[in-house]
């Protein structure tokens, strides 16, 4: 069931304590970002000073701290074969993140959450473009099987805390992000961080072809995190309650044409060739984002535009990637 509820609030945000757990990563930052333009109370904490899979720990800074909104971008992300790889890490990490943070929140009094799912959590083989009730219609794809189980259990907790304790939250699902502050690593990062490293590199070393992952078929719709974040506190502000809202740009494009861009905005002139023996994934994930549309939010980052925005940013700043965990800089 979907079900929202629009609020006549004049600003949700305004003079509240808002945390925003996960403040470092892509997401998160980002939130920080835009929030910074709202007139309320940021709240931080990095995973050194808090573990939040610790449910002791977090339950006592969330007491401490007494957020009265909380965004929930904290989580163990990366694509396609750390998804593959890490299924325990995605699954239980994933799940106790969200899990210790709800209870501990709602229990200290924390009146509205905006949590982040991903377009992963629909079925594999889900009618294009994907429409909200398309969840819990059929399997997931095996490569991020525990991730998406993951998502599924944490917004189906927030459903239960609204029918159960009138909480209010919203569970956005966002379509595949990228932005300031991704992960480059060259195995455990997604499409687009990976390929602007691996035909920058190659560029840089002089080689004539590059090999990237899959048969280059896969269709993906990019949007910028800057866009996410803002279509995230025009929710917030804009709506009580949504049980589900996705999240798109509609800027949809096969891998292989997202290589021969990401190729121009690098300047890689060589070949670009695919290793069918790498995992293509869902074959299409296209985000039906009409009921965002129709609430009056539009995206506003060309995926070109993003693209330049991110290399530029990258060579000027190599830390816009972030060091921590599995990110390694690029240069
Ligand atoms: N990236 C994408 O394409 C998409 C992302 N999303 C969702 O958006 C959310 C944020 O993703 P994104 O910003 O890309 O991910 P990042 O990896 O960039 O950020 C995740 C953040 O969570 C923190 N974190 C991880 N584990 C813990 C822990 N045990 N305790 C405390 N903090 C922890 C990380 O800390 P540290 O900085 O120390 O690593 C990091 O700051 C996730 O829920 C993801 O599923 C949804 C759709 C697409
Ligand atoms: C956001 C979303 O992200 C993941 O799903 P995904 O969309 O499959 O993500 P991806 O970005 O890793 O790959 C997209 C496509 O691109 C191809 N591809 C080519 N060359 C490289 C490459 O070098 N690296 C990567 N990662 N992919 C490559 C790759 O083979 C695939 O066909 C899930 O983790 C899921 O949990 C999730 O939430």
């Amino acid at each position: 069931m979907i079900s929202s509820i629009k609020t006549d609030l004049v600003d949700a945000l305004k003079g509240k304590r808002v945390w925003v757990a996960g403040h470092q990563g892509m997401v998160g930052s980002a939130l920080v970002r835009r929030l910074e333009c709202e007139n309320c109370t940021i709240l931080t904490v990095s995973r050194s000073e808090l573990d939040l899979t610790q449910q002791a720990d977090t339950k006592q800074w969330i007491e401490d701290m007494r957020p009265e909104v909380v965004f929930v971008a904290a989580a163990k992300v990366g694509g396609i074969k750390a998804n593959a790889t890490y299924p325990v890490d995605f699954l239980y990490t994933n799940t106790m993140i969200s899990m210790n943070i709800m209870k501990a929140a709602v229990d200290a009094g924390t009146q509205k959450f905006l949590l982040l799912g991903s377009s992963c959590i629909y079925p594999k083989l889900a009618a294009q473009p994907i429409e909200e009730n398309a969840l819990l219609t059929g399997p997931l794809e095996p490569t991020n099987e525990a991730y998406a189980l993951a998502k599924i259990s944490a917004l189906k907790l927030a459903q239960a805390y609204a029918r159960q304790h009138g909480i209010q939250s919203i569970s956005v699902m966002p379509t595949n992000l990228y932005g300031p502050n991704d992960n480059f690593d060259p195995e455990n990062s997604h499409v687009i961080p990976a390929m602007l490293r691996r035909l920058h590199e190659a560029k840089m070393a002089g080689k004539e072809q590059v090999t990237l992952w899959g048969s280059g078929r896969p269709l993906r719709e990019f949007l910028h995190v800057d866009d996410l974040a803002d279509a995230c506190v025009f929710l917030m502000k804009s709506h009580d309650h949504i049980d589900l809202i996705n999240i798109g740009s509609g800027q949809e494009l096969s891998i292989r044409d997202l290589a021969h861009l990401i190729s121009d905005v690098v300047g890689f002139r060589g070949r670009i060739l695919f290793d069918p023996e790498k995992p293509d994934g869902a074959p299409r994930k296209l985000l039906n984002s009409s009921r965002l549309r129709e609430l009056g939010w539009a995206p506003t980052v060309s995926l070109r535009r993003g693209l330049e925005d991110l290399y530029d940013r990258w060579q000027r700043d190599p830390q816009c990637a972030h060091e921590t965990g599995w990110r390694q800089l690029m240069i």
